[in-house]
């Protein structure tokens, strides 16, 4: 008799994720949704507008989610695990709020939440916690007596989320013409976020760099691992918005790749290692605007897949919630971690990736809602 899987005290598992729009109609409010009050100019708002209707209105990151959901069922059924999935958003339907309305109405009183995120910053965790918050501040303003929400640790440098990375690279290395593959250099890609974001990520600053470094590093070798070659690698960032005279994380991936160009690199592999599915960054800033750098530049350039819902991502989640589930009934659970940062932390502590502006957020220590 295999052993059935204990996820007690938990009863739900949220899926919480950014959302996107999923027509021309929804690009404009979504938008507003995403920047109220973060004073991030007009003119970029139309530029990133833009990026949305060339993609007929729809992002692609709530048809990425569906099937990421539909994995985990899968996975979490195959395995005897009878913890039920939600999926709510911070930014567009199905909101945030609604979701845990139906968890709280279903009788759910503990759930984990698995953010769409993999790493430490205000933007990637606190600002999911503080939505967090707010949800279960209208639904308990609603008369409700919302569940106790945890969250997940950073997976940035679990084994599950790395190796289909690492896949993917070598896919795209094998996609490269065999005269330029050897040579090539591995562009591991993120989303930069202000320098004063950077230095403040984590419970002691400076997460954000370094955890994207450590997987990174981890990813190459791995390459290295399948290839035999030893590819020179760096890790940019994309997607800058803001105003230009505020410092965000540098370089570029476009001004890098004409770095590249002009330092004689003979080929590119681009691994969005910042992500966890096909954002519309990855469709738009990657796959439209510096593929077409590439081109310009003559450098060949391939862009290598991100998890999405690989099986070994699923598993990994299932993984990491038996893990806290154990950890939370005071059991010392093994905690797989590669690189040199461990496994992360399973709480945030309170000045974890502080706001400018300090707001109520739930699931870390200091939660108004216990
Ligand atoms: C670190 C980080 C992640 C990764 C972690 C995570 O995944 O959460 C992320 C994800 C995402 N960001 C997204 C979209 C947007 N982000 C914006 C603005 C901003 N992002 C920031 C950072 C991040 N963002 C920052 C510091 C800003 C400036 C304003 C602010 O301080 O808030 C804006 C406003 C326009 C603009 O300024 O570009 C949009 C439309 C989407 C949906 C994409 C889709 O539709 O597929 C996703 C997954
Ligand atoms: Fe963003």
């Amino acid at each position: 008799m295999p052993d059935v899987p204990d996820a007690s005290p938990y009863d739900a598992l949220l899926l919480l994720s950014f959302g996107g729009p999923e027509g021309p109609d929804d690009v404009v409010p979504f938008l507003e949704n995403v920047t109220r009050g973060r004073g991030i100019p007009r003119e970029r708002l139309e530029e990133v507008g833009q990026h949305y209707f060339l993609f007929g209105g729809v992002s692609p990151i709530n048809a990425q989610n569906r099937v990421l959901l539909d994995a985990l069922r899968r996975d979490f059924a195959a395995h005897g695990l009878d913890l039920p999935v939600y999926w709510g958003n911070r930014n567009w339907a199905p909101y945030l709020t609604d979701t845990l309305r139906e968890i709280t109405r279903a009788g759910h009183r503990r759930v984990l939440t698995l953010a769409t995120s993999a790493y430490a910053s205000y933007s990637g965790c606190r600002q999911y916690r503080e939505n967090l918050a707010e949800s279960l501040a209208a639904l308990t303003a609603e008369g409700l007596e919302p569940p106790r929400v945890d969250k997940l640790r950073h997976y940035f440098n679990h084994p599950g989320f790395l190796d289909p990375v690492a896949d993917g690279v070598v896919a795209s290395l094998g996609e490269l013409p065999a005269a330029v593959r050897e040579g090539a250099h591995l562009v591991f890609t993120t989303h930069s976020i202000p320098d004063a974001a950077a230095d403040s990520a984590g419970p002691e600053g400076g997460a954000y760099v370094a955890q994207h470094l450590d997987a990174a590093r981890l990813v190459a070798a791995a390459v290295r691992d399948a290839t035999g070659v030893d590819h020179p690698w760096q890790l940019v960032y994309q997607s800058r918005s803001g105003p230009p005279h505020i410092p965000w994380l540098e370089p570029d991936v476009c001004d890098h790749l004409a770095e590249l160009r002009a330092a004689d690199a003979p080929a590119a592999v681009m691994v969005p290692i910042g992500f966890v599915s096909d954002h519309m960054e990855v469709l738009y800033d990657l796959d439209t605007e510096a593929l077409a750098k590439a081109e310009e530049l003559g450098l060949p350039v391939v862009r290598s897949a991100t998890v999405g819902a690989d099986p070994r991502f699923a598993a990994a989640v299932r993984e990491l919630a038996l893990e806290r589930a154990a950890t939370e009934r005071g059991g010392c659970p093994e905690r797989r971690a590669r690189g040199a940062l461990g496994p992360s932390h399973d709480v945030c502590p309170k000045g974890c990736c502080p706001a400018r502006v300090e707001r109520p957020a739930a699931a870390g220590a200091g939660s108004p809602y216990p």
